[in-house]
């Protein structure tokens, strides 16, 4: 190809959180070695948080999360893993359709493999010297979203040449997300029939995030207030609640266990789950909201339980990133 033509190209990096290699507990070990020591994962002083990841986390948790990855893995690897690549394929085609071979989408993940450093050169040796880089998180949080952009400025702190860059930093109330989560709702309910309840629920984020300024927790409920509006919810028929506490202090509340265990002494039995912050299915959703928080609502009393799933390489979840994408890159020309 000839430079001219290479260098009109844009690399698209989408990026999500990473998951261990294999459902072991020494892949999970080698994986939660890396996430947890991320200072903006988990803010205590460093030589205290070292004692703790190194001589109490990675020796107990590997083992109780391999039991849950277990449950959920599948012939061709972790969830997260294969539906962000099936995404990203998806989406890479339909910006082939709209624009010719102008756009490059590749997919990397903020821990482990495929790494952004990988990914980043992959791009640049395509001819992208415009970058879009897509955190796969709707809501902005600093250990989610924030810790993606240090990821990119650390491979980029080794060039030379610095690209054209865009960085997304949230779409959590971007009119074609809500209508595509809105959309998945409804076609759930169509198929299955609706529950008596909808809880929305988010990965949690330690409340002192909220009180240094982070937008995450205000994001989640504007992203669910838009949703419940678009599907013409009445106002005691629906909720928010947060997930995946991790370690002892406070996080964002209400926690997701606290109301599955009190819902059914409100007299209410049948409930849907839906987690509009996650792109695609993963542990989080599909073990603990879909197994182990089942059993919860069940026996405090619940009846029926289910997980509608997230939009992972839906057909609309795979048009409105496309649109997300191409809307960035033209207001960028403009400006
Ligand atoms: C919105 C996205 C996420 C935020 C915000 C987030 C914050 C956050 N997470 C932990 C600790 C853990 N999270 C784990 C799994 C996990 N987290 C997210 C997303 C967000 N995390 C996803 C998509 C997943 C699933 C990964 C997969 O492989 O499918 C885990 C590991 C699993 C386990 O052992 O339970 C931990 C640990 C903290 C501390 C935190 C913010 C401070
Ligand atoms: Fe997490
Ligand atoms: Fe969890």
């Amino acid at each position: 190809m000839a430079d001219a033509e290479k260098s009109r190209r844009t690399g698209v990096l989408l990026v999500n959180l990473g998951t261990p290699e294999a459902p072991t507990p020494a892949a999970i070990r080698r994986y939660l070695r890396e996430f947890l020591w991320d200072p903006r994962v988990v803010e205590l002083p460093r030589p205290l948080w070292w004692v703790i990841l190194h001589g109490v986390i990675l020796w107990t948790r590997p083992s109780k999360s391999a039991r849950a990855y277990r449950s959920i893995w599948t012939d061709k690897g972790s969830p997260l893993l294969v539906l962000s690549m099936n995404l990203a394929r998806a989406v890479q085609s339909e910006l082939a359709i709209r624009t010719g071979g102008e756009i490059i989408v590749e997919i990397a993940m903020r821990y482990g493999k495929p790494a952004i450093r990988e990914k980043l050169e992959a791009l640049r040796n395509a001819g992208a010297d415009k970058l879009l880089i897509l955190p796969l998180y709707p809501q902005y949080s600093s250990p989610s979203t924030g810790t993606v952009f240090d990821a990119v400025a650390s491979v980029l702190k080794d060039r030379r040449y610095i690209p054209d860059i865009e960085f997304v930093n949230e779409y959590h109330d971007h009119p074609g997300y809500i209508r595509a989560v809105a959309k998945r709702i409804d076609d759930f309910w169509c198929d299955s029939g609706k529950a008596e309840y909808l809880l929305f629920s988010f990965h949690g984020l330690p409340e002192r995030s909220r009180a240094l300024g982070d937008p995450y927790y205000d994001q989640c409920h504007a992203t669910a207030a838009l949703i419940a509006s678009e599907l013409n919810l009445s106002k005691n028929t629906w909720q928010v609640v947060f997930q995946s506490r991790f370690g002892p202090g406070r996080w964002l509340r209400p926690y997701c266990i606290d109301v599955l265990s009190t819902l059914p002494q409100q007299g209410i039995r049948s409930v849907d789950v839906v987690c509009p912050g996650f792109a695609v299915d993963c542990l989080e959703t599909l073990e603990e909201i879909g197994i182990a928080n089942k059993e919860i609502f069940t026996k405090a009393g619940g009846e029926q339980y289910r997980l509608i799933p997230a939009l992972n390489d839906s057909a609309e979840h795979t048009r409105f990133l496309a649109d997300l994408i191409t809307e960035r890159l033209r207001s960028e020309n403009v400006d």
